[in-house]
């Protein structure tokens, strides 16, 4: 276990933060502004020489100044030497690949996050899983968490008023995340389920592009609310079914990151989503945005898992037909409304 006696008995931790995207730039903030030493670790030389130079990364968090003390790196050395904490805000299709480089430089104390939402393609991982397979032997499972909820990096970063939780493998890790990083404008629960937090976290993305699908087909507010309600029950079904709380989607990483990301402008998913129902190619979108929408591959992951274990996820299906099998969104939508009549609940 972590002998952090910077969190646990001071002011000050160091932290890095590997991914200097909009995510990780937002919350490399949130930590400068309580006092912690942050490095920031950037695939991009050209990146991190702009954060140290001009103090803003307008590649991923436009209009943004960000804390003087924040440094920022390429090279994975120098950004972890003096690090207590690592957080990982990669894309998810590349956390198994940067966290195997990394791990030869990780030590067992260090405390591990991961902020990166998404279910690995074949394996079927959450994040810390893939997480807890790459750096065992080094790290225990003990000190790994992951930080989920409603929190558009925008608005993190321009200091708005924001509520998420901290889900670890152990009770003590959870205690030292949510004190290292609450402050004001950024509040922290503690969530024992850390399977529930990740996979509603994860699926919630798939919502948000079948909202943004419906807003971009023309359809209006009710469908939006019909695919919240029923995108929450899906994500519960495959959620229970693996053993997660029902409580956990009816919190921050579940009902909560749901309706913020079906709905709010800043969402990525549900602009994707928005695009496609106005009649773009998937692989137009795609190639010409520089940040990652984490519901195209997840829809991918939770296509196949739910296929594995028999679990019926309508809205899953038919974004993946959309996505991925040519489906026209309108008959995609047509498809949902015309399936068998149902109880709302199954018990
Ligand atoms: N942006 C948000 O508001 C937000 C909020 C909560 C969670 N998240 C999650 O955080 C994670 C990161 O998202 P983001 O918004 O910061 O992404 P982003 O699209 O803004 O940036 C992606 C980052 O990953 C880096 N990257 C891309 N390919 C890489 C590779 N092969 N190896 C290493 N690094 C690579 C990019 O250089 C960039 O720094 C995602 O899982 C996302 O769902 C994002
Ligand atoms: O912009 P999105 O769609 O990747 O969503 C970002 C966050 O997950 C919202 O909580």
């Amino acid at each position: 276990m972590s002998n952090l006696m910077s969190i646990d008995g001071g002011p000050k931790a160091r932290v890095t933060v590997i991914g200097a995207g909009s995510w990780g730039t937002a919350l490399a903030l949130v930590l400068a502004d309580s006092g912690h030493e942050v490095t920031l670790w950037a695939r991009e030389p050209e990146v991190a020489a702009h954060i140290n130079a001009h103090h803003s990364n307008p590649s991923y968090l436009k209009g943004c100044s960000l804390p003087e003390h924040i440094r920022a790196s390429a090279d994975y050395a120098e950004a972890l030497a003096d690090a207590e904490v690592v957080l990982f805000a990669t894309p998810s299709h590349v956390l198994r690949t940067v966290a195997s480089a990394v791990k030869p430089l990780l030590r067992p104390e260090q405390l591990i996050i991961s902020v990166v939402k998404g279910i690995e393609n074949d394996t079927y991982y959450t994040m810390t899983q893939v997480l807890r397979e790459v750096l065992g032997g080094v790290v225990s499972e003990d000190q790994i968490s992951t930080l989920y909820g409603p929190s558009h990096a925008e608005e993190v970063a321009a200091r708005k008023p924001t509520v998420v939780v901290v889900a670890s493998y152990s009770a003590r890790t959870a205690k030292t995340v949510q004190k290292l990083f609450t402050s004001p404008m950024f509040r922290v629960y503690i969530n024992r389920d850390i399977l529930g937090v990740e996979v509603s976290g994860s699926i919630k993305n798939i919502m948000a592009i079948a909202a943004g699908v419906a807003e971009g087909a023309g359809f209006g507010d009710n469908a939006i609310a019909a695919l919240v309600t029923r995108g929450l029950q899906e994500m519960k079904r495959l959620g229970m079914r693996l053993g997660a709380s029902q409580d956990t989607f009816a919190g921050l990483a579940g009902v909560g990151d749901l309706v913020v990301t079906c709905t709010s402008g800043h969402s990525r998913n549900r602009t994707v989503g928005k695009r496609i129902g106005q009649g773009e190619k998937l692989e137009d979108i795609i190639s010409h945005m520089n940040m990652v929408a984490e519901g195209v591959k997840t829809t991918r992951s939770v296509y196949g898992w739910a296929q594995r274990l028999g679990v019926e996820m309508p809205i899953t299906e038919a974004v993946h037909a959309v996505l991925f099998e040519g489906l026209n969104p309108r008959d995609g939508v047509y498809r949902l409304m015309t399936r068998e009549q149902k109880e709302e609940i199954i018990y």
